[in-house]
């Protein structure tokens, strides 16, 4: 039992989740952390919008996943609210604080396709869905051929888009099928080279009111992790510099790398990559790219060199 712990015994954190699988498998564990921790836990279920809905994200808003659980710790209904990082407003909201940032999943995007294919051995042709930008434009971007098409609908139903022989594969967050066990249904975890994951992909967040100190400095004990903490405010720097949320064609992977400094001692370094694609003239979309490297502390600032940078190669008109 930790330190910060011991204050918290005898005292239940009431959680807000969605009621979706992934949502809950989520909850569970940051709830699983504090049990371990010796506090006790009570999931409170809260109802949005984007759950609700099936049409395309774009037009229902982002925030959609996110809000009303926001506004029932808002309210005091709960204590903490748990989210997929990546579904966040890049903008803070008042009156909530990020308590922690918990150890990442696997970042990386995934293919399920039929019959087990790898993306290179699917005939050009073959159609793939996803209902990311991000992802549709750097799918079109590696010149296969493919038949790029834009679908919603939660991880289920995707993947039974797959399993009906409406679509020869779907490419989705990796994290998501961990979370639900369902590893499995993978036939190829892509490389970032080919696909650079969303900002935060991955990460889940924890919040709490501003003014709960007590569940703030618990959670910061029991849950958070720095290296990830570091390598997700890199990548949401560089997403809000692009004035761009979880819906823009925008991707970024930082990560703690291990590097030797000039006196030839090992040092960590935060090491990123980023990827946008621009409209041009015409219909045409262009992936523009940057890499660089950063001392830890410069999280943000890495973030935000690399957002210039791909403003310099053009990122200003973001491609749909
Ligand atoms: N946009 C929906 C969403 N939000 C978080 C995840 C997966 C978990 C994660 O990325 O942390 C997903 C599904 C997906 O993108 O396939």
């Amino acid at each position: 039992m930790t330190e910060t712990a011991g204050t918290n015994v005898g005292r239940t954190i009431r959680i807000g989740t969605r009621g979706s699988r992934l949502a809950m498998a989520q909850t569970g564990t940051i709830a699983r952390m504090l049990e371990d921790a010796g506090c006790s836990v009570e999931l409170v279920p809260v109802a949005t919008p984007g759950d609700q809905s099936s049409a395309p994200i774009a037009e229902i808003g982002v925030g959609v996943f996110t809000s009303a659980v926001r506004q029932a710790l808002l309210e005091g209904r709960v204590d903490i609210a748990v989210h997929s990082f990546k579904d966040l407003p890049t903008a803070p909201e008042p009156g909530i604080a990020l308590a922690a940032v918990s150890k990442r999943e696997d970042p990386r995007d995934a293919l399920v396709a039929r019959d087990g294919l790898t993306l290179g051995e699917l005939p050009p042709g073959s159609t793939v869905g996803t209902g990311s930008p991000r992802r549709m434009t750097q799918l079109r971007a590696l010149g296969l051929g493919l038949n790029v098409v834009p679908i919603r609908g939660n991880i289920d139903r995707r993947l039974g888009m797959v399993e009906s022989g409406e679509l020869d594969a779907i490419v989705l967050a990796r994290a998501g099928l961990a979370r639900t066990d369902r590893i499995g249904l993978i036939t190829e975890t892509l490389d970032p080279i080919q696909m650079l994951p969303a900002p935060a992909q991955g990460a889940l967040a924890v919040e709490t009111r501003v003014d709960d100190v007590d569940t703030e400095h618990l959670l910061q004990s029991v849950v958070d992790d720095e290296a990830t903490r570091v390598a997700v405010t890199a990548e949401r720097a560089l997403l809000a510099a692009l004035e761009a949320g979880c819906s823009a064609p925008v991707g970024a992977l930082a990560e703690v790398v291990e590097d030797l400094n000039s006196e030839g001692a090992v040092v960590e370094r935060l090491s990123m990559r980023g990827v946008a694609a621009a409209a041009t003239e015409g219909d045409s979309v262009q992936i523009l790219r940057a890499s660089a490297t950063a001392d830890k502390s410069e999280a943000d600032k890495l973030g935000r060199m690399l957002a210039a940078e791909l403003l310099d190669l053009g990122a200003g008109a973001l491609a749909r």
